[in-house]
């Protein structure tokens, strides 16, 4: 797909990967809204970058991507200020190991809730015009993670909805792409607050070693893995990116 000139909605883009893909979006001249729960972070990031990019190239709006009412505001005041969405980027997401609901929530029922939207509101079928939906999955989404059973539970579940959702099938009827990115460890507050809300007391230990032992992985090198994806990646796709390596796609282990 084109990005110069799209419109794109990324939820939890106040801080951390989403701001990253946000930056990484306007420079190719897509229009931007930040769609997040953190209104101060969110509208201090809009500020900075609107005086690179202008004020109509990118907008703030607050969300909580578990409440239905929330996301078809988002979606309604990007369409207003912005013009017809062409994209929405399912990144907020959060590693609360403790109240394991609370992470299901937020990072399967945001994905979840933000692509059935997504299909009925871009959906040929219902009037639409297609689109993409790219929902942010990790590495432990196709992989085993000890440090974070609840979490990696959701990026599986994240998976599964891909590749079904992500199915031809649905495509014909729809026109609507839908992806997911898998990246590996990128040290964000993320990372800091899982810490604070982790499995066991062991796993903090073991996670802090892992973690200091890891290569390190950069929020713009995500950010360039995801416009590789919005460009060139199928319908259904999933791309892996992890430091030092070129991103790479993953199967599904059976394809029948
Ligand atoms: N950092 C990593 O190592 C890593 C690796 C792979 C995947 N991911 C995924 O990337 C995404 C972004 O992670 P990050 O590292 O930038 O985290 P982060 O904590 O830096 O940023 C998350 C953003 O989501 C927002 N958010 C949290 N709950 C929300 C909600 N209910 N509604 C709307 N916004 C909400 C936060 O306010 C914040 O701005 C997450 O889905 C995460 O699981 C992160
Ligand atoms: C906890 C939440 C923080 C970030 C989550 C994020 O999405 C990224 C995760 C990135 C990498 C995770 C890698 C997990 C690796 C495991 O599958 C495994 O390979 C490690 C296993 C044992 C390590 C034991 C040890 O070295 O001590």
């Amino acid at each position: 797909m084109e990005i110069k000139g799209s419109v794109i909605i990324i939820t939890g883009a106040a801080r951390g990967l989403g701001k990253a893909f946000a930056e990484a979006l306007l420079d190719r001249g897509a229009k931007i809204c930040v769609a997040d729960i953190d209104s101060e972070q969110g509208q201090s990031t809009v500020a900075e970058l609107q005086a690179k990019h202008g004020e109509d190239s990118v907008i703030f709006v607050s969300c909580n991507v578990t409440s239905d009412d929330d996301f078809k505001a988002v979606w309604d005041a990007t369409v207003e200020k912005l013009g017809p969405v062409n994209v929405l980027i399912n990144n907020a997401g959060i590693g609360n190991e403790q109240e394991w609901d609370k992470t299901v929530a937020v990072n399967l029922g945001g994905c979840m809730r933000g692509t059935l939207l997504a299909l009925d509101r871009m959906g040929t079928n219902k009037g639409g015009s297609g689109g993409v939906v790219v929902n942010i999955s990790s590495i432990v989404g196709v992989k085993a993670n000890p440090f974070g059973p609840v979490y990696s539970a959701t990026k599986h579940a994240i998976i599964g909805l891909v590749r079904s959702l992500g199915h031809d099938f649905h495509f014909k009827i729809s026109g609507v792409k839908v992806q997911a990115l898998c990246p590996s460890l990128v040290k964000t507050e993320l990372l800091a607050n899982s810490m604070k809300k982790a499995f066991s007391p062991e796993v903090v230990q073991a996670l802090s070693k892992f973690s200091s032992g890891l290569k390190d992985l950069t929020s713009e090198t995500v950010a360039n893995s995801l416009v590789k994806l919005l460009e060139e990646g199928r319908n259904g796709a999933c791309l892996v990116v992890e430091a030092e390596k070129d991103p790479y796609y993953v199967e599904a282990p059976i394809s029948s």
